[in-house]
């Protein structure tokens, strides 16, 4: 894990080196400070001239500053670097994730991943090591110079220092495990916000904006508790830490004065050997707070590891080889959504020729969506096969299959934005005639003639400034201008107007002359003049034929048929 969280450094080493050098600079300039003081107090009692260590204690306070300063500023430029380098892994491991995995994953505890977890990287690769070496560097030159001074106190120091040292070192696991709980309660109430915020309107029509701020609140005391948790611990190795000082500067008090009585040690001695006392206290302090940031530092990064060692998908769309319209074939698949899932298709199987216009029809639950789920490779079949145009959806490069294959999905999602770039969203290159004849063919030129902007106009958070109908409208737009060999309309029709819908079927019967279209719908009014309807229960495939042939041979289709007032 440590190395890993080297692995991080390792682009930056160059700034870094040189802004620990710069932080080392500074250091040494703060430990001569007390020596250059000694000299002081010893030109007192001389009656020498002050000048020259008052003007070298001058020097080194300006030095230890400006060079102190650049050394940070070059230390937070690489934390900038190093969060930037993990924020660019992560979202790139994050949208290439495969959508069994994400469908499984909080959209709020992702988030809070790729905002929080990196910048607490930051703190322990920058502050956190680099700032310990510079401690370690001040701890061994302070210690240096204090045997220098006298051996005796030194170990006087050393032995306090290493008594309550002990007591930190009991402290440390527990403020690890305590930062890994609050870190986990940030995103758990990321994934609370997140869901509240998704269904705003639902929750406002519901009434229950009080019970969700409720459990938004609940989530954000649980982080406010582990946080208090790790406060607790941090602070107590703060206090251990001062402790640690002012014991040991009673106890060098006291033998350092008694040293001096016995005329062993010089009053100057036992002055610098004082302020070298006191100038452990910042590397301590600084260690002690690099080893808390390091165990922030290492829960940070299990949870990013926990995404980067999921499977992704490397998907390159190529540009498309041929237009022509392909065919697909189920046989016998049979399909989980997981191992303690039921069976979703038993022995599914059904035959679409290229070109022409299928339906897919059945009761809700039937696993209709779960056949564009597969087409997709959103999921992999357990068994059986499937094939798109004769070939096995196996051994067709992902990114060619999904660049074959056009998709509007159920809820049609539209993504926030302007019309036009939702338009072109899976069709960057589209020319301006293309746009135009898709506009027309889904019936949008009259809504884009209305608009302000017309084709500029933003149109909200997910499409909320469209219509339900003109949202999936716009879907099938965009999944046209892909110019897809096979087109997958899930329930696409379910939102539009008794014009609309009219009108769509003509287009859908347009574009089925040129592609094939495989369509899932609630409403058999749409899809009676299909080519072929397969009819789907209960995991399986139980009829296929075309409307009349149906009516007339399956039962289940008469049902649906009548429920829906297209026969008596
Ligand atoms: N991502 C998923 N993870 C787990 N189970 C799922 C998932 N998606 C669907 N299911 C389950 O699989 C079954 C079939 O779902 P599917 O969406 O394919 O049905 P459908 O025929 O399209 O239904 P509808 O007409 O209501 O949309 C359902 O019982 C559903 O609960």
């Amino acid at each position: 894990m440590i190395k890993e969280l080297l692995a991080h450094i390792r682009p930056h080493r160059r700034i870094l080196l040189i802004g620990g050098l710069l932080g080392l600079i500074g250091s040494a300039a703060g430990l001569s400070m007390p020596l250059l003081a000694k000299y002081v107090v010893d030109a007192f009692g001389q009656d020498a001239s002050m000048a020259g260590p008052l003007i070298g204690l001058t020097v080194a306070v300006l030095v230890g500053a400006v060079v102190s300063a650049g050394g940070n500023y070059l230390m937070e430029r690489t934390g900038e670097g190093i969060v930037l380098g993990a924020r660019r892994r992560l979202v790139d491991r994050m949208l290439r994730l495969r959508v069994a995995d994400v469908d499984r994953l909080k959209p709020g505890d992702l988030l809070s991943r790729v905002t929080g977890d990196t910048t607490l990287l930051r703190a322990v690769l920058t502050d956190g090591i680099v700032g310990s070496i510079g401690s370690v560097f001040m701890l061994v030159g302070a210690i240096v110079l204090m045997a220098a001074m006298d051996g005796v106190l030194l170990l006087v120091t050393l032995l306090v220092v290493m008594v309550i040292g002990g007591l930190v070192g009991l402290i440390m696991p527990r403020i690890q495990r305590a930062q890994k709980e609050a870190q986990e309660a940030v995103g758990e109430m990321g994934a609370v916000l997140d869901r509240a915020l998704q269904s705003y309107r639902t929750v406002k029509a519901s009434g229950a904006e009080a019970r969700e701020i409720g459990v938004v609140g609940e989530a954000a005391v649980r982080a406010r508790d582990r946080g208090l948790q790790v406060a607790g611990w941090t602070s107590l190795a703060g206090v251990a830490t001062w402790m640690a000082v002012q014991i040991a500067f009673l106890c060098v008090l006291a033998v350092g004065g008694a040293r001096v009585a016995s005329g062993a040690l010089e009053v100057s001695s036992l002055i610098a050997f004082l302020l070298y006392l006191f100038y452990l206290v910042a590397p301590i302090g600084q260690l002690v707070e690099g080893a808390v940031q390091l165990q922030q530092g290492l829960a940070a990064m299990t949870r990013i590891r926990e995404i980067e060692n999921l499977p992704g998908e490397t998907v390159e769309v190529p540009p498309p080889a041929s237009a022509e319209p392909v065919g697909v074939r189920f046989e016998n698949v049979v399909f989980r959504y997981g191992d303690d899932r039921p069976l979703v298709h038993d022995g599914v199987g059904f035959e679409v020729p290229p070109g022409g216009l299928t339906a897919l029809v059945g009761p809700s639950g039937a696993g209709k969506s779960t056949v564009f789920a597969l087409l997709e490779r959103f999921y992999e079949h357990q068994e059986g096969t499937i094939t798109v145009g004769g070939r096995d959806i196996r051994d067709w490069p992902l990114g060619e299959l999904r660049g074959a294959l056009g998709y509007v999905e159920q809820d049609a999602p539209v993504l926030a934005g302007t019309l036009r770039e939702n338009l072109l969203f899976a069709a960057r290159h589209a020319t301006d005639e293309e746009l135009r004849r898709a506009l027309t063919r889904t019936r949008l030129d009259d809504l884009v003639a209305r608009l302000p902007e017309g084709l500029d106009t933003a149109v909200g958070h997910r499409g909320v400034l469209l219509s339900g109908g003109e949202r999936q409208r716009v879907a099938i737009a965009r999944a046209l201008l892909r110019k897809p060999r096979l087109l997958l309309l899930d329930e696409a029709t379910s939102q539009l107007d008794a014009v609309n819908e009219l009108r769509l079927r003509e287009v859908i019967a347009e574009v089925a002359a040129e592609t094939t279209v495989l369509v899932i719908a609630h409403r058999l009014s749409t899809v009676t003049n299909a080519d072929r309807i397969v009819v789907m229960d209960a995991g399986g495939v139980r009829a296929v034929g075309t409307h009349e042939e149906l009516i007339g041979q399956d039962e289940l289709y008469r049902e649906l048929a009548a429920t829906q007032f297209l026969v008596t």
